[in-house]
């Protein structure tokens, strides 16, 4: 990116001089990351909603290539300017600050972006995606700031618009076509109306009873309590029958739906995100379940009759409704002061939960890594890191409630001796009869508990705003394949067309496969090499439709790939990659991917053919040998020919080996090609190795993406191009052959 001084730049738009100054104080919206990566992309999301246009953050991850490294600064102006806005990056000094727009997004620490709002006197103002609005001194700023800042202005055909709120649309969404809700809001407000009686009640002693000493008046309000108590009872027995009913489908609808909508996904979905925050995303729709089934949902419910007592106590009393009015005004105004660096709090809290949850998930997976490099030290360090952060966020979250806490806590417990006060004048000035005081106290009561209860659980609100944030962000990703009329792919012949096929990773990437056209035959056997780069394994994921080709077509058996059903394809294609992911089960459910309906002699012949049948019979259990995830007790090798056995399990007519046997020695290796040839599939092997390659009957060569070679061993040989060097460089090293070695070409 060309970086002007900031001088330059205010000589090219002299307009520049002007900002700060004049324009009127506009703050910017404060939008919290969902993820580490997602500064870049967040901070330009503000500076867009800061002009008026919201764009949802997936959206921006997608136009400014953000992947799990995120984004630099050239991408968000460029991205910025398909949006409409002028955008530029420029190199600043500290002291240039004070002419930055608002709204301008700078380069802080190396790896983050904020985004700048206004400087007063020695204090400069800025969003900061990771946790919210904040503060900062200039020397403090000079600590951070790069001084690369980018500046934004508005052009003709900018286009502002307003999103959806995903709160209101998840809800009607997980809500929809359930008649439990509508029972449980009935029979809260039958249980409310209960509780109006007891205030009347109350009254009727007090000015009826007690003055006339009327026994049989009392008897029948005993008889009356008696009977709403009961009805009470049954009715609140009832709701929680209800509610629990509720939970369990909600648990149902929520998890599982969102988990079916995360395996539907597309791959590169699951590459840009880590294990743990997934985790953490699929357990906040149990968070909400909980948060919305127990307590808020009934406080809420419970919070609609509030206006019928308000407009009972001003009926009896406008002064004591006013007091209580009052009250409940401070309460909700102690909970809106602290609103939005609470949500921020709250944003950040999981974010960095689900970071330290992900570098757990890491840690342990990678243990083998910090076991043999004796690093584990450092891991945890990195974890506890992490876990400081987690723990300073909750600190800041806990001494926030411990003032809002106590001073609700001091309101509430104020009031009802404030609410007597009150009323002791009203009815010692004769405005109200005794009777009616305790009836209007009761009221109040039952408007301002309810009322106190919501800011309450206001709290919680917030947290199921953020949960669905989080969960919305996965939900609104499109799933892998939307069209409703795919066909499902017939049993496959073999044969396999690419046409033109071109591919990037993401829309600001270089071509990583570019115009690789190549047809192969039904049951002939096709080797791909290249050095190590060249896109052999993107070319079979691009078979395989893990990724849509940016340009071209591909097509079995005549039909286009992007038509057919994806996992009906796949379950005929045995994919097999150089290093398979073991599950935690038994060998024989490792083979069979957990279908027992599998006969045991079909999964041994699978092994054999994968040659691990001897292997898993020295095992203490045989088949039914148990596992640990990831494989720990397993060779490489071993690992290898077991995900080949439950490849071969499936007698695919396609078997697509991305350096499938690279951990096996020679020997094992030709008999596993050998036993794989005798089953007379299409064959695509990935291998480094010239003893697996040479007997393939098509070799394809690919160097930088491009496929700049094809024919068998010999033809290739004598080309004396690109292969054959390859050969001669490994030839004459006289080791195992391998093309990824530096300097092979
Ligand atoms: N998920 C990804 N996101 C972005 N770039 C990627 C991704 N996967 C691979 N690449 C890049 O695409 C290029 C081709 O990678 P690919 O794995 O297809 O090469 P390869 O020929 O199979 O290499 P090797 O022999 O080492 O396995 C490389 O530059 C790699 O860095």
């Amino acid at each position: 990116m060309n970086l002007d001084s900031i001088a330059e730049t205010m000589q090219k738009h002299p307009a520049l001089a002007g900002l700060g100054k004049l324009a009127p104080r506009k703050r910017v919206p404060v939008l919290v990351q969902l993820e580490a990566a997602d500064c870049g992309p967040t901070s330009l999301q503000m500076v867009l909603a800061y002009h008026g246009l919201e764009v949802r953050l997936d959206e921006l991850r997608v136009a400014t290539g953000c992947n799990r490294d995120g984004v630099n600064a050239l991408s968000l102006v460029q991205c910025a300017r398909d949006y409409g806005l002028s955008a530029r990056g420029v190199r600043i000094e500290l002291d240039d600050l004070r002419h930055l727009d608002p709204a301008s997004i700078l380069h802080w620490g190396f790896a983050h972006f904020v985004v700048f709002e206004s400087i007063t006197g020695d204090k400069v103002h800025i969003v900061d995606p990771a946790v919210g609005r904040r503060e900062l001194t200039l020397e403090e700023v000079s600590e951070s700031f790069t001084g690369v800042a980018l500046l934004f202005e508005v052009q003709d055909g900018f286009q502002k618009g307003k999103l959806d709120k995903p709160l209101r649309s998840y809800l009607k969404k997980t809500l929809r076509g359930s008649n439990d809700w509508l029972r449980v809001i009935a029979m809260s407000v039958v249980l409310q109306l209960c509780g109006l009686i007891l205030p009347f009640i109350n009254g009727r002693v007090v000015d009826r009873v007690i003055p006339h000493a009327d026994r049989h008046l009392l008897l029948v309000m005993i008889l009356g309590l008696i009977t709403v108590a009961l009805f009470e009872f049954f009715a609140t027995v009832a709701r929680s029958n209800l509610l629990l009913n509720l939970r369990t489908r909600l648990d149902a609808q929520m998890t599982l739906g969102f988990l079916d909508h995360m395996l539907s996904l597309p791959y590169s979905f699951f590459q840009r995100r880590h294990a743990g925050d997934l985790m953490m995303r699929l357990n906040s729709n149990a968070q909400i379940r909980e948060i919305l089934s127990s307590g808020v949902l009934s406080g809420a419910i419970d919070g609609l009759l509030v206006v019928v007592y308000l407009a009972l106590l001003l009926a009896l009393s406008w002064k004591i409704a006013l007091v209580a009015i009052v009250l409940v005004a401070i309460e909700a105004a102690v909970c809106l002061i602290i609103r939005k660096r609470q949500q921020a709090l709250m944003t950040s809290a999981q974010q960095k939960q689900s970071e330290s949850e992900s570098n757990l998930v890491e840690l342990l997976s990678g243990i083998e890594t910090l076991k043999t490099t004796g690093c584990e030290g450092r891991a945890a360090q990195r974890w506890s890191n992490l876990f400081v952060e987690v723990m300073n966020i909750s600190i800041q979250r806990g001494r926030m409630s411990a003032w809002s806490d106590s001073l609700l806590h001091i309101v509430s417990t104020l009031s009802p001796f404030v609410l007597l006060i009150f009323g002791t004048y009203e009815a010692m000035a004769g405005d109200i009869t005794l009777g009616s005081m305790f009836s209007a106290l009761s009221f109040a009561n039952g408007f301002i508990t309810p009322v106190s209860n919501l800011v309450g659980l206001f709290t919680q609100f917030q947290l199921v705003g953020v949960y669905i944030d989080r969960i919305e962000d996965v939900m609104s990703t499109e799933k892998e394949q939307i069209r409703t009329d795919l066909r499902m792919a017939p049993r496959l012949q073999g044969g396999i067309h690419v046409d033109n096929v071109s591919f990037r990773y993401g829309p600001k990437s270089k071509l990583v496969v570019q115009n690789v056209s190549l047809s192969i035959q039904p049951r002939q056997s096709v080797a791909l090499v290249g050095r190590s780069g060249s896109g052999k394994s993107t070319l079979a994921a691009l078979l395989a439709g893990l990724y849509t080709p940016t340009e071209g077509k591909i097509s079995y058996d005549g039909m286009n790939l992007a038509d057919l059903h994806l996992p009906s394809l796949r379950r005929q294609i045995g994919i097999v990659i150089q290093r398979p992911y073991v599950f935690g089960t038994s060998i024989r459910s490792n083979i069979t991917q957990g279908d027992s309906s599998i006969e045991l002699h079909a999964v041994e012949r699978a092994a054999r053919a994968a040659v691990i049948h001897d292997d898993i019979l020295e095992m203490p259990m045989g088949y039914e040998t148990p596992l640990t995830a990831g494989g720990g007790t397993l060779s490489g090798g071993q690992r290898q020919r077991l995900a080949l056995a439950g490849a071969l399990l499936k007698k695919p007519p396609i078997l697509l080996l991305d350096e499938a046997t690279s951990a096996l020695d020679n020997l094992t290796e030709r008999a596993v090609h050998e036993n794989i040839d005798r089953l007379g599939c299409t064959r695509i092997i990935i291998a480094h190795r010239l003893s697996t390659i040479r007997r393939a009957d098509v070799i394809l060569v690919m160097q930088d993406g491009v496929l700049v070679e094809q024919g068998n061993h010999r033809s290739l040989l004598e080309l004396g191009g690109v292969y054959a060097s390859l050969v001669a460089a490994q030839t004459s090293e006289g080791e195992a052959y391998d093309f990824s070695m530096e300097g092979a070409a």
